[in-house]
């Protein structure tokens, strides 16, 4: 492809089969970057499912240890003995909101039982707009997202990561006398889970202070849950917050007076620390990926002031865009870093990249609606479940049910085209979308048995 031809090229679209028909025919070279290369390569028809396969993904591996100093690279197999998706089932084209009346099927697991929440036909006390879907059981959704598992369990790790986070949240200052929701929610757990590349507690530990660095961006500004939300504030607390992300350089006569603010401000301060922190393990770029990553999610978290503040219930779309924009796109962009290699920027920026890799991260956002139904109870916390119920004026159930086909369309067209892209990619590009695909399965994993998601208030 010229370069005049990829610079006017038509972005991204959702049509799966074509996209996958021209990766295949882009170039056959299993180490050249996706982006680059004059040479118009032979086509290569798709000779089946060449990875290891969803099952493989149930292998718990060792072989997958973090080289433990290596900033930029050194991999022993172009995913890191992580499992590759495979495109067992190519999507075809589906229908992202079914008709109320005749559901399709979940994508690819059988939808099994209905019995989530209410039973079918039993009389509704509500009208559909007003009910809110229940938490579904865990072992129930486990069956029906098509997910890969974790590669690791190492509960110990967790532990360490999760003890050692909670000293750093008081350090800061952040969830002030609230540090037991910390250890609830157990987010070194999440870590352990998410990165399995890397068994260093003060890498998974640096993950984590990012994580919930921006987990407290949630809770003190937004979401209301350590500190009273303020809707009409919440554009002028993100925006000085990201003066930090995106560090402000004031003239001198005026910067002392910003960073008076910055530093009485706790969620800035744990911003800041994490993301200096982060560059002990990280190159400048990978910082820089991540501080991009974060401006975007400001911009998502002022859409939910402006909801909060209008009383705007967002229509399905809506919401959807604002979860590829919200979504666990921060964590998941850590996933070299903290591995210890680094995925080529121009792959890494490249369009199909970014889709396949923003799919993914906008499936981990509806995981984590499904698993969070219980503690979102508010009236403004919207969640996918809720939004299609009110929507399409279906029950709790059929909700849950559409929620779930959502998430696994997302999943199978990140499947397709990540084993797709890593036909034509570098090892890096390869080994990061493994990575990725890794940090889905921890992340479901930890949010069917994280505190957060599971207390006993919720269930009452
Ligand atoms: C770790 C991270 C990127 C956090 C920022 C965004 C965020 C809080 C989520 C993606 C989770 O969404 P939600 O606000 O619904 O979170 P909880 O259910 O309250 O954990």
């Amino acid at each position: 492809m010229s370069l005049i031809s990829r610079v006017t090229a038509p972005a991204a679209t959702h049509d799966t089969a074509g996209l996958v028909r021209a990766l295949l025919s882009t170039g056959p070279s299993p180490t050249r970057p996706v982006a680059a290369g004059p040479t118009p390569p032979e086509p290569r028809p798709p000779s089946g499912p060449t990875g290891l396969g969803t099952s493989a993904a149930r292998v718990l591996t060792k072989a997958a240890a973090t080289p433990r100093c290596s900033r930029t690279g050194g991999f022993a197999s172009p995913t890191g003995g992580l499992p590759l998706p495979t495109p067992a089932i190519v999507p075809q084209p589906p229908a992202v909101r079914p008709p109320a009346a005749a559901p399709p099927p979940s994508a690819v697991l059988p939808t099994g039982s209905t019995s989530l929440g209410t039973p079918a036909g039993a009389p509704r006390t509500a009208p559909a707009h007003e009910t809110r879907p229940q938490a579904a059981p865990a072992s129930d959704l486990g069956r029906r997202l098509h997910c890969p598992p974790a590669v690791r369990d190492d509960p110990a790790l967790g532990e360490t990561v999760t003890e050692r986070l909670v000293e750093w949240a008081e350090e800061i200052g952040i969830y002030p006398g609230q540090l037991d929701k910390i250890r609830t929610a157990d987010f070194g757990r999440l870590m352990m889970l998410a990165h399995p590349e890397s068994d260093d507690p003060d890498r998974l530990l640096a993950a984590a202070k990012c994580a919930l660095a921006e987990w407290s961006v949630d809770d003190h500004y937004v979401d209301g849950e350590v500190e009273e939300a303020r809707p009409e504030q919440l554009g002028q607390r993100l925006a000085v917050a990201h003066s930090v992300i995106d560090q402000a350089n004031l003239p001198l006569a005026y910067a002392p007076q910003l960073e008076e603010v910055v530093t009485a401000d706790p969620v800035m301060r744990a911003l800041r620390d994490s993301l200096r922190n982060l560059h002990t393990y990280a190159t400048t770029s990978q910082v820089r990926r991540l501080r991009h990553e974060l401006g975007i999610m400001f911009v998502a978290y002022n859409q939910e002031g402006y909801w909060q503040a209008a009383g705007h219930r967002p229509p399905v779309w809506e919401y959807l865009m604002h979860r590829h924009e919200n979504s666990f796109i921060p964590c998941m962009v850590l996933v070299d870093a903290i591995a210890g290699y680094e995925i080529p920027y121009g792959e890494f920026a490249d369009p199909r990249v970014r889709r396949a890799f923003t799919l993914a991260g906008t499936a981990t956002v509806i995981v984590n609606d499904l698993y969070s139904m219980a503690k979102e109870k508010g009236p403004t916390d919207f969640s996918l479940p809720r939004l299609i119920a009110t929507e399409d004026g279906c029950s709790p159930e059929e909700a849950v049910d559409r929620t779930v086909g959502i998430h696994n369309e997302l999943m199978l067209t990140f499947e397709a085209e990540a084993a797709a892209l890593a036909a034509t990619g570098s090892p890096e590009l390869r080994r990061f979308l493994a990575s990725t695909w890794a940090w889905v399965g921890g992340s479901r994993e930890w949010h069917a048995s994280s505190g957060r998601y599971h207390s006993a208030a919720d269930a009452a």
